[in-house]
């Protein structure tokens, strides 16, 4: 559990980022829109189109007024034909509606693209941050970022956006136009509304911190399925689906209760603005009324005076809704910068094939290595480690479950930065190697082999995709591998991981052997499998490995000592320290060594 951190921490600084618009924020989150820059031609099309759309919209109104005037014989315009005026109407709605498609369409292409440069962007950025990355994080969380958040960032880019303009101009213009027929009847409607916009301004911001509740516990939610759908096997080996079902429901009422809490506001929200409008209304059409008695106004200027009126009331209750979404927009693209902002390690960029990269000797010295995790700095994992391989050797890490075996290897890849000491391969301090070239000379074998969802043949390629098919059949000739594969109907072709065959473990373990033979790396890791194979197959994968191992400097992390009598040295670990060093025959015969004990342990075991 360690791995993944308690989450909570790890929540708090986003929740502040969510807390309100501030010019800061705004700011940041406005930045997103530098992905709209490439498009930027399409974007102003689709503008163009959203104030064409918009204004039309805006006509609509008038030109109903005129229509009844017309008919009471009223008409002091350019149009007084009531077929004409009524054909203008049909006029209107339907540019409306060529105009709002393309409005959609051009939005669409802008933020199709858009969003996907974001999500390349970010699945760069998760690809090359650093291991401390993740441990800080809850896989759940990372994947929401680029979900989630990117799903908002677009509702923004399209929708939001959109609907904000529209409910602006329909405020600003529908404004302008009640002045112009009736400064009186609009001084009088007005009057109603700052209490109106206020009102909803308050209730927005309730609404909004409600809902930013909700989503956080729906967040919740999806993190335990996540994990449990990954460690499903654990779950079911543990008979642990009640108890699974039972933290779901609880998290899931938790979502449940927040929503309906946002809910009853939203509720109340929609009631305030139905009868503070309808209210409004009627006390704009009595004052009306009045107006049109005394010959001020004429019916089809009232008419078009309520439909505005109901336009701009329907736009300020849209704005509260807007206002919400456009929280979450911001603080979704605020969550997605920090993440765009966070430093990368320092990978080559470029794609370079394996051939190009230098290829070291593979002497390793490890000189006074202390470490701590950066998840867990009171612990020192390691210290004082001191040892050195020449090039071409071999030897074997032995020692006690979380001795720090794995540790080691994991800072010769440089997957964490040491916390004192040094590590140099071919005298060079490997802090002052490229990280790419250093991490193409080391090939793995690890413990537990996952393959890609995929053929056979692009899991071994992943060891060196530029490698010919003669090249991927050699390799899985060596490692043993070639017959079990041949033996399939579909051979090299056959479709592992999720959807395909599952392969045994050693048929895995032959398959990532196979993988590293193709990487030709100069150093070795061989992190031996826990779990023991058949005889059979253990002595296939042992001979693959005798294989792999010939000409390289190999590190093997031991588990079964049986396996190492032949390796240079033996470095027994304990205690994240070196216990005990040499070779097999000279440890063995240590009767107080740990070493020795633990071979005696393994032989009466066996
Ligand atoms: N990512 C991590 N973050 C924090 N602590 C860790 C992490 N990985 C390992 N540790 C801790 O470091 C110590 C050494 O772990 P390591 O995996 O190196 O042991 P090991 O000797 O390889 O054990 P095993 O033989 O069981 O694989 C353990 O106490 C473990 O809990």
């Amino acid at each position: 559990m360690a791995r993944r951190g308690n989450g909570l921490n790890d929540n708090s600084p986003e929740k502040e980022g969510r807390k309100k618009i501030s010019k800061e924020s705004f700011r940041r989150g406005i930045r997103i829109f530098s992905y709209v820059l490439p498009y930027k031609f399409k974007f102003l099309i689709g503008l163009g189109f959203l104030v064409l759309s918009s204004l039309t919209f805006m006509i609509f109104p008038l030109l109903t007024g005129k229509l009844v005037d017309s008919s009471t014989g009223n008409a002091d315009w350019f149009l007084e034909d009531i077929d004409m005026i009524a054909l203008g109407l049909f006029a209107v709605i339907l540019a409306q509606g060529i105009f709002s498609f393309f409005r959609v369409y051009f939005f669409a292409q802008v933020s199709e693209n858009a969003v996907a440069d974001i999500r390349r962007d970010l699945y760069s950025k998760f690809m090359m941050l650093p291991i401390p990355f993740y441990e800080k994080r809850r896989v759940g969380e990372i994947t929401s970022r680029i979900t989630t958040d990117v799903a908002q960032v677009q509702d923004a880019m399209s929708i939001t956006l959109a609907e904000l303009f529209r409910q602006i101009t329909t405020l600003l213009v529908g404004i302008g136009i009640i002045l112009w027929t009736s400064i009186k009847l609009s001084m009088f409607m007005l009057a109603t509304f700052p209490v109106l916009v206020a009102l909803t301004l308050v209730f927005g911001r309730k609404i909004k911190s409600l809902s930013k509740k909700t989503q956080d516990e729906l967040a919740n939610t999806n993190v335990i399925v996540e994990e449990t759908l990954q460690a499903i096997n654990t779950v079911k080996a543990y008979t642990n689906e009640n108890f699974e079902i039972g933290r779901y429901q609880n998290s899931l009422s938790k979502a449940v209760k927040a929503a309906l809490s946002a809910a009853n506001y939203r509720g109340a929200f929609i009631s305030f603005v139905i009868v503070g409008l309808f209210g409004g209304i009627i006390l704009v059409i009595w004052y009306g009324a009045t107006l049109v008695q005394n010959g001020d106004l004429t019916i089809g200027e009232l008419i078009s005076f309520i439909i505005y009126t109901v336009f701009i009331g329907a736009s300020v209750g849209g704005l509260g809704e807007l206002y919400g979404k456009i929280q979450s927009a911001l603080g979704a693209t605020e969550r997605i910068q920090e993440i765009l902002a966070e430093p990368e390690e320092a990978t080559d960029k470029n794609l370079r094939p394996l051939s190009e990269i230098r290829r070291v000797r593979g002497d390793i010295r490890y000189n006074q290595v202390a470490f701590s995790y950066p998840t867990r700095p009171d612990i020192q994992v390691l210290r004082d480690i001191n040892f050195s391989i020449q090039s071409g050797e071999k030897i074997a890490l032995v020692g006690p479950s979380g001795a720090g075996k794995s540790t080691i290897v994991q800072l010769l890849l440089r997957l964490y930065d040491v916390s004192h000491g040094s590590i140099t391969v071919d005298g060079q301090d490997i802090r002052q190697m490229s990280l790419t070239e250093l991490r193409a000379n080391v090939g793995i074998v690890p413990q537990e082999v996952l393959l890609f969802g995929g053929s056979i043949r692009e899991n071994i390629a992943y060891g060196r995709p530029e490698a010919t098919e003669e090249e991927i059949i050699m390799a899985a000739r060596k490692a043993n591998a070639y017959d079990f594969i041949s033996s399939f109907p579909e051979g090299l072709d056959t479709l592992v991981g999720e959807r395909g065959i599952k392969l045994s473990g050693g048929q895995r373990q032959r398959v990532a052997i196979a993988r590293a033979i193709l990487k030709n790396p100069a150093i070795l890791v061989l992190d031996e499998a826990t779990s023991s194979l058949d005889s059979e197959s253990e002595h296939l994968v042992q001979q693959a490995m005798d294989e792999l191992m010939q000409g390289r400097t190999t590190i093997i992390i031991a588990h079964r000592l049986a396996t190492i009598r032949k390796v240079d040295k033996i470095l027994v670990i304990d205690g994240g320290e070196i216990v005990e060093e040499g070779s097999h025959e000279v440890l063995s015969i240590n009767d107080n060594g740990i070493y020795a004990n633990l071979l005696k342990l393994q032989f009466e075991m066996s």
